[in-house]
Parts: C-alpha cells; structure tokens; sequence
C-alpha cells in the first residue's frame, strides 16, 4: 500500500490543489515539498516529511484534513489520519517535482487596491524565494491563507530595499484576491503619524473618533517601517489602543521595521511585548544567486532582453539593497535608449553605473542622492524632480529636496540649482524659505522631513 501512495502521490497533491482550489503560491510552498515516507499500521497512519520544523504545526492544521480526503479519493486507501515529520530526523528519498500550473481568475478592482493603497505589482508570484528571506516569505504566505488566526502580529524587519514593503502588499493582495470583501489597510508609520497629527488639529476634515474608525475598521492592518513612530509618545500611544483593539477582535496585524523589537531603543515596553506574541521574521540580504534570479525575473517582467555578461556583473557589484540592484537595470536600458537603442553590454553597464559602483564607500550626502530617496519616498522619479513639471505633487517634494540639500549639505544655492536640472538661485531660495515657513506651522511635514533625514543618513 506504501507504494501506491508513494506512485500516486502526485495525483493526490494534484487532486487536492484542483478540489480545495489551492493557489499556485502556496502549493509549491506548502505541498510540492511534502514527501509520503511510511504507512504505519494498525489505523493506517501516513507519515509525511515538511521540509521546515518551522512550518510544521502549520502545514498540519492547515493541511491534514485535505490530504486524507484526497488519499481516500485518490487511492481509496482510508487513513486514521496523518503525521508529519521533520526531515532532517529521516533519510529522506528524492522530492516529487511535479509543477502544477493553474491560473487563479478570481480577480481584484483596483478601486478596492487603491481604497487599500496595495500596489498590485507587489505580489508573491512577483516576490523572488531565496535563502535571505525563505523564512518571511513563507511566514507571509501562512499568514496570507489564515489571517488572523496563527501569527498575529507577523513583524517582519530587515535593512533598507530588501522586500519588506513587497511582502507586505503580497500578504494583502493574496487575502483581497481570495476575499474581495476583506477589509484592508496598508500604511507607512509616517502616514500614521501624520494623519493623527491632522485628527488632533482637527484639519483634512478628520476627526480622532474618525481617525480611530479608520484604523480599527479592518480584518487586516499593515503598518510600513513602524521604527519612524518611535519616540512619539503620543502616536505610540494610539498605536497601542489600535494594536488592541485589532488584536482582540482577532484582526490580522502585519509591522515591518529596520529592526526587530529588542533592538528597537526607544520602543515602550508595552508595544516590544505585543510585538513579539506573534512571530518575528527577517530579510537579509541576497546571496549572489538570489540577486541572479531577481535580476532575471525584472528582466521577464519588463520585457527586456539583456545579455547574461551584463546580469553577472549587477549581480556582482551590487550586493546589499535589492531597490538598488533593479534601479541598475533600469539605468543599463535608459542609457541604452538615451544612445539609441545602443547595445547593451559590460562597456555601456559600467558606463551607466559608474556613480553607483563604488566599492566599499560609505553613502555621501549629495544633492543627487537627496534627489533619489525624495523621490522613492514620494513616489517619482528622480527625473520628475528634475524637471520642468509644474504639478503639486511634484512642486512640493522638489522644494522639500531643495530645503534638505541647503541643511545637508555644503552644497550652494546654484550647485543646488543645477543638480535640480538647471534652476535659477533664487528659486531654489524661494523653495528653502516656502519649507522653512510650512515647518514653523505643520507638524505633520516636520514629521516626513525628520523620517527623510533619517533615511537620507541613517545613525
Ligand atoms: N525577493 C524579491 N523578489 C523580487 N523583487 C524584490 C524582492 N525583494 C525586493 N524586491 C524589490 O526591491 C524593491 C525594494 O523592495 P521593498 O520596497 O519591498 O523594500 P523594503 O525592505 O520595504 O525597503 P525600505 O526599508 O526602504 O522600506 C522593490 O521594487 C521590490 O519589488
């Protein structure tokens, strides 16, 4: 009887994935990797190894129930139940590799994304599995198909361009796309803190019963770069009645941060604690052939066709921050295009990343560098600084690099000028004096201005 389990063992995970509608994510995380191993009598017990100790009281409550089912439908062998061992006490025999490729139609509108601010390319089939971030990546899934209910809260730190925040949009997307009703929320920390600001002042027509409506209201609530709220008593302290409230009603909270809770300093006591009931996962930073295979997948994804030379030297030179590993790519092909359409190889890489391929240096402060983490911050492009565009969201963040690279830097008003593509000093003075004058009356831009000095020269 072993042996027909064992011959028909991919018909069964087969027959489960179609019957339970399984998404393609999870069954290769979950259920590609599980192994039949014994059949113990009496009761016909079916022993099964998972690849990781971690995941096995998940895959069991998750899972057991289903591959009876399906063993009993596939192989009408009826099992007692099944047991699931860690394969690292067993010799194991090779895994089963069958892929299963079956599309999920059940789609979201981007109404219900926007209203969520879920940034739909940010998905786990998106999300590249390596041995920096195995761990988070499958944390996420879990928490992804039973929200709520295992990890609550998921707290997942790492160092800065490592995939936190595309994790975090994956775990919302999955749930949205599943549960098109769930209600969904992702915020960074700074938004957080500026819209209590608002509700305290009264202003944006928010008030804090709204505020506290706002944020309570939901089955899952994610919280970006939660490090920024630290040392601001009072947001710490609503956060703390909100992390309550939604950890009561048995709501899904998911946190990212730079660090994990104990090496947050300033963090009260109260908060580390809650922080550390759920489950505490990290990214690292990519090994080499992880950094290969993001590279290969932006590649896929934007339809660009670069010779395996210029992939291995990214991949080479740039090693710690994944933001910057693709904004290299992108370089490579604009500076082709610049040059119409010029071929891409190593001579034209090392010519687009000369700036950035500095090895060992310590990040300068410049004006350029300022322009880029303004920015990424903002949502545009270090082009949309630079240019002549006149709209207000880029008219404000473009002053806002004006006033940071007067009090960052040595920099003079007409250095200035030019690195913001060629202004006049006197309205790169004008736009110091417009922020030095907001700063005096909004403490909401004081809070962005301090979380983008923090980001623009970590401690
Ligand atoms: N494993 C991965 N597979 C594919 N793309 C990735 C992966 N990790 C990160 N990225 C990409 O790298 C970029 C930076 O990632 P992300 O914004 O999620 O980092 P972060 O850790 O949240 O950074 P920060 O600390 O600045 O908030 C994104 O474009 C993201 O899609």
């Amino acid at each position: 009887m072993l042996e027909t389990l064992k011959e028909k063992w991919n018909e069964i995970l087969k027959y489960l994935k179609e019957e339970y509608d399984i998404s393609d994510v999870s069954f290769d995380t979950w259920l590609l990797p599980l192994e039949v191993y014994a059949l113990e009598q009496p009761g016909n017990i079916v022993k099964i190894i998972v690849p990781d100790a971690n995941f096995l009281g998940y895959i069991k409550k998750k899972y057991s129930t289903m591959l009876m089912v399906s063993i009993a439908e596939v192989t009408g062998i009826k099992c007692d139940s099944v047991q699931f061992l860690v394969e690292e006490d067993i010799v194991p025999e090779p895994a089963a590799t069958n892929q299963l490729i079956q599309n999920n139609t059940n789609t979201v509108s981007l109404a219900t994304l926007q209203n969520a601010n879920l940034n739909p390319k940010y998905t786990f089939d998106t999300f590249v599995v390596g041995a920096n971030n195995n761990l988070a990546h499958a944390a996420s899934l879990a928490v992804a198909e039973s929200p709520g209910e295992i990890y609550n809260p998921l707290f997942i730190y790492g160092g800065v361009g490592l995939g936190k925040t595309h994790l975090m949009h994956s775990i919302a997307n999955f749930i949205l796309k599943n549960n098109p009703k769930a209600k969904i929320l992702y915020v960074t920390s700074e938004k957080f803190t500026n819209e209590l600001i608002d509700a305290i002042r009264n202003k944006n027509n928010i008030s804090t019963t709204e505020f506290r409506e706002k944020y309570r209201n939901n089955d899952v609530l994610l919280i970006d770069d939660i490090q920024f709220i630290i040392g601001k008593e009072s947001t710490q302290e609503e956060f703390f009645h909100t992390f309550n409230a939604l950890h009561e009603a048995k709501k899904q909270i998911i946190i990212s941060s730079d660090k994990p809770p104990k090496e947050i300093e300033t963090l009260e006591e109260r908060l580390r604690s809650r922080f550390e009931w759920g489950l505490t996962v990290d990214i690292q930073s990519p090994d080499y052939e992880t950094r290969m295979a993001i590279l290969r997948k932006k590649e896929e994804m934007e339809g660009y066709n670069i010779d395996n030379e210029v992939i291995k030297y990214i991949a080479t030179n740039i090693k710690s921050n994944i933001r910057e590993l693709e904004g290299a790519l992108t370089k490579i092909v604009a500076l082709s295009k610049l040059e119409k359409n010029r071929e891409i190889d190593i001579e034209l890489a090392e010519k687009a990343l000369k700036d950035i391929i500095a090895p060992g240096d310590k990040q300068e402060v410049t004006p350029e560098f300022i322009i880029q983490i303004v920015a990424d911050h903002f949502n545009l492009t270090p082009l949309d600084i630079m240019s002549a565009k006149r709209s207000k969201e880029i008219v404000y963040p473009r002053q806002i690099v004006m006033y940071l690279c007067r009090t960052m830097t040595e920099t003079g008003l007409q250095n200035i000028g030019k690195a913001l593509g060629g202004r006049d000093h006197t309205t790169i003075l004008h736009g110091i004096k417009t922020i030095s004058a907001d700063l005096e009356k909004n403490p909401s831009l004081q809070n962005t201005i301090d979380i983008l000095k923090k980001k623009i020269s970590p401690q």
